[in-house]
């Protein structure tokens, strides 16, 4: 078991993971835990795997009609690789942020409370609290608290993500997944969205894959740098960065492949 600080309270305990693309097998033999309310980044080179294992931890793969997974994913000792899991659940529990911001074309109000809905909670008052609290959240409310009614179509690229994170959090979730949340903004609203995964970081457990070494090293408390599906060097983002103890890492964050 690979443990970035064996005091760290674990949330996701990761041990003989494998994954497989048909007869493609993408990861290999992944052992690792994330501590509970920090940041961890996965770094690497394209097609190490990065993506894949993320949608491992909330069972995004299953949609992937060639794809299996071997070993297990514990989060706070619920095994997720279950036959008889609630997937449905599980996703209340580990939220996810995609590349690309993914509103529905409906108001900002409505994409907010949207996994409430789904769960059938029509309370005025709740649903009213939760927009309020999720946008805070998502340091979005100032923003747009005057038009909630108005479609979120209408929002800048960077207000739309932040309103797909203010729709993850406002379901509670213990983990939330980000795949590159910032690839698609410009550096300003890329600047406000990291400021807003260290804040998220005082109530939520969060894994962010990033192309980006530099954002990896400002947001991040943990680093994990694949390779090849393998998971070849995990630690503290300072130590990995400036003492790596691995050749492939080395290489990879002075640039000289990837
Ligand atoms: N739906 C799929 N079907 C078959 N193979 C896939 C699928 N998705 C990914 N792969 C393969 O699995 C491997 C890992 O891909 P993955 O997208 O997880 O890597 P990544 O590190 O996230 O890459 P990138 O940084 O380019 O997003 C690659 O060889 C990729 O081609």
């Amino acid at each position: 078991m690979t443990t970035p600080n064996p005091l760290a309270d674990p949330v996701i305990e990761v041990e003989h993971l494998d994954f497989f693309y048909g007869t493609s097998q993408a990861l290999f033999d992944l052992n690792m835990v994330f501590p509970r309310r920090q940041v961890t980044a996965l770094i690497g080179p394209s097609g190490c795997g990065k993506s894949t294992f993320l949608r491992c931890i909330n069972r995004m793969n299953d949609l992937v009609d060639i794809s299996r997974m071997e070993g297990s994913i514990r989060i706070d000792d619920t095994e997720i690789n279950s036959g008889d899991l609630d997937v449905i659940e599980l996703r209340r529990r580990v939220g996810m942020v995609f590349q690309k911001s993914n509103p529905f074309p409906k108001s900002i109000y409505e994409n907010v409370i949207y996994g409430l809905r789904i769960a059938g909670i029509n309370d005025k008052k709740i649903l009213d609290e939760t927009v309020e609290r999720s946008l805070k959240g998502a340091g979005l409310w100032d923003e747009v608290k005057d038009r909630l009614q108005d479609s979120a179509l209408g929002m800048s690229g960077g207000q739309m993500q932040r309103l797909c994170i203010a729709r993850a959090i406002a379901v509670n979730p213990e983990v939330i997944l980000m795949d590159e949340p910032c690839s698609a903004l410009d550096p300003k609203s890329t600047a406000r969205v990291e400021d807003l995964i260290k804040e998220l970081r005082d109530d939520y457990t969060i894994i962010i894959v990033t192309h980006n070494m530099q954002q990896a090293a400002r947001v991040s408390d943990y680093t994990a740098f694949f390779f090849e599906g393998v998971l070849v060097e995990y630690g503290k983002t300072g130590d990995l960065f400036m003492k790596p103890k691995n050749k492939q890492t080395e290489d990879y964050i002075t640039g000289r492949f990837g």
